[in-house]
């Protein structure tokens, strides 16, 4: 049965160094099931090596992880099978077909099939899923990148997995392949309750689909919460615009209700055009961003408060 409750992933005072070279300094996070976390963070935060720790690709400096109720550094093929993983690089599998990749892909999964998750995903189900049916017979050079990426990420979900790994899975992808994508994302929290972690350089995506975004800066975590919540902390005002007898006016405020409802009381029914705007996830992310860049560490944490 489903437990919202229940932590598929914990990281606590994870740290990398590569060399001499600190990359990740005490990262802490949990994901619980079903939920879908952004990591965002410009290039070189540290997103790509998070990821690969949490997956069982890179061995850790220090810190305790645990994915699925398992260290990665240890986990097992059960393990393993339970996880989905789609990387930011291409696999170089050019003569197989798309249907016939999957369908042998499956297979491996199919010793790790339970009563409640049944694997490996029936191939034509899957290929339809991903909005290849057109292409399952193409040999994977003759596919498009955006058609090579769709296919990339059916790989990392053949298996069911009860947590998926999405390194930048939209890099390359047209505006109606982004929505399908956004509506697999929906449909594998919703239908197979799966746990999501994904980075992505694209904000309006992660505005999109993210319960938590997670905000990395120079291997730190700056900021932990839905797009709401950070951006109400980070931005206390809103901008209200609005028109009288058309000439327009623009207002800065931390108290909008209150200032459209003394607006309202002293022109009426002449206020017209009005608008509340909120910051947007990308003000919020640059502000953030430049912050920790600048050294003011503090770290906005619905769980935790600011500390
Ligand atoms: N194998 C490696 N050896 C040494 N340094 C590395 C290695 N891989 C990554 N780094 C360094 O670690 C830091 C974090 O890199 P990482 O790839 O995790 O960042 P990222 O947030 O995924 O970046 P991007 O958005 O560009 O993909 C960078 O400074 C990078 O140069």
């Amino acid at each position: 049965m489903r437990n919202p409750d229940e932590v598929v992933l914990r990281v606590e005072d994870l740290r990398m160094r590569y060399g001499t070279n600190d990359v990740l300094h005490d990262v802490a996070f949990t994901a619980h099931r079903g939920e879908v976390l952004c990591l965002l963070g410009p290039n070189g935060a540290g997103k790509t090596t998070t990821i690969e720790i949490l997956e069982g690709f890179r061995m850790r400096s220090a810190g305790r992880v645990e994915v699925l109720g398992t260290d990665p550094a240890n986990g097992g093929e059960d393990w393993r099978a339970r996880l989905g993983v789609v990387l930011q690089s291409w696999r170089d599998h050019g003569r197989w077909r798309v249907r016939e990749l999957l369908a042998h892909l499956g297979e491996y999964y199919a010793p790790y099939s339970t009563e409640r998750i049944r694997r490996p995903w029936q191939t034509d189900e899957l290929i339809e899923a991903v909005g290849l049916t057109p292409h399952a017979h193409k040999k994977l050079r003759q596919l498009s990148g955006g058609q090579r990426r769709r296919l990339d990420v059916a790989i990392g979900i053949v298996g069911r997995p009860e947590l998926l790994f999405l390194d930048e899975p939209t890099a390359g992808f047209d505006p109606e392949a982004r929505r399908e994508f956004h509506e697999l994302v929906h449909r594998l929290t919703d239908d197979e309750d799966t746990t999501i972690l994904l980075t992505t350089h694209d904000l309006d995506e992660a505005d999109k689909l993210a319960d938590r975004i997670l905000i990395l800066s120079g291997g730190r975590i700056v900021a932990d919460g839905s797009a709401d919540e950070l951006s109400r902390q980070i931005a206390g005002e809103a901008e209200v615009r609005w028109t009288v007898d058309g000439q327009r006016f623009v207002h800065s405020t931390t108290e909008a209700t209150k200032y459209v409802y003394e607006l309202f009381k002293q022109h009426g029914e002449a206020v017209a055009d009005l608008e509340v705007r909120r910051a947007s996830l990308e003000d919020t992310y640059m502000t953030l961003v430049h912050q920790a860049e600048a050294g003011l560490t503090a770290v906005v944490s619905e769980e935790a408060g600011v500390r």
